[in-house]
């Protein structure tokens, strides 16, 4: 039921190796991954998606290898779901057209593409811009179209790479609310900078720095760090996930 990494080595040509023997089990349905600059969310997202392969040992979802070969490749997309950072609209489709032809990219047919993409757009609250064309959509909303697109298809695992980046906190306060909402429905990981994000919507926090698992554990394990690493006397004694961050990333280099 997870997605996991097993002994995963990676490295882009030319540049020091990026993963070595990463191990990763992430089976909670709302994750996070969080991590500076460079720390290899991207990549690692990228790798989970079966984008981009691993140099040596393999990723998982739910044992199934995308690298085994036969339909398993296959199997594993329809599985897996990727949103990039940025979405790019299919040039001359609307709304409606562009979810069903994720669906029918996916191996329905037509009619179950069609008759998909009307109740996932209604499922992130997107019906009234059916007939909109892609490129006239906001930031939120062409986020919340992908998702609908994955939905059609009925991925378990969504996978997000900077979700809210470049959206205004009421785009950011929808996205988070859908997020929520998906959640048990369908797997998600999201990958982030903005820790503010943490708050009521993911329960594990993964943190990644320069290629390596720093922390991974409960949302309130990753708050009680602030706590533990705080000097007596001050702060308030909230527990932030900004100071958990700050701390871990901190102790750790
Ligand atoms: N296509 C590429 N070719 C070469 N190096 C790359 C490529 N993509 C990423 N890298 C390098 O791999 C490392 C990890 O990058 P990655 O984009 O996965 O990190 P990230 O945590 O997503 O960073 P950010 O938060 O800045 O998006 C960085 O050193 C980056 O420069």
């Amino acid at each position: 039921m997870a997605l996991e990494f097993h002994r995963v080595d990676f490295q882009y040509s030319r540049k020091a190796p990026l993963f070595t023997g990463l191990d990763l089990r992430i089976d909670n349905p709302a994750t996070v991954l969080l991590g500076p600059n460079g720390a290899g969310k991207s990549t690692l997202m990228a790798l989970a998606a079966s984008q981009a392969s691993p140099h040596r040992g393999l990723v998982t979802w739910r044992g199934v290898n995308p690298a085994a070969g036969g339909g398993d490749r296959a199997a594993y997309r329809r599985a897996v779901a990727w949103l990039p950072q940025r979405i790019t609209p299919v040039p001359g489709l609307n709304v409606r057209e562009q979810v069903a032809y994720c669906g029918w990219l996916k191996g329905m047919s037509r009619t179950a593409a069609w008759q998909a993409s009307a109740r996932a757009l209604a499922r992130v609250g997107l019906s009234g811009l059916a007939d909109r064309a892609g490129h006239q959509l906001s930031g939120g909303q062409l986020r919340r179209m992908g998702i609908a697109g994955c939905l059609a298809h009925h991925s378990e695992l969504i996978l997000m790479d900077e979700p809210t980046a470049g959206l205004d906190p009421a785009q950011r306060s929808v996205f988070r609310s859908l997020v929520e909402e998906l959640t048990g429905e369908v797997s998600i990981v999201v990958s982030t900078h903005q820790t503010e994000e943490l708050a009521g919507t993911y329960r594990h926090v993964v943190v990644l720095d320069r290629g390596r698992v720093r922390f991974q554990g409960a949302t309130e394990e990753f708050h009680a760090l602030a706590v533990a690493d705080r000097v007596p006397g001050g702060g308030d004694g909230t527990p932030s996930a900004e100071a958990a961050y700050a701390r871990l990333i901190e102790r750790e280099t």
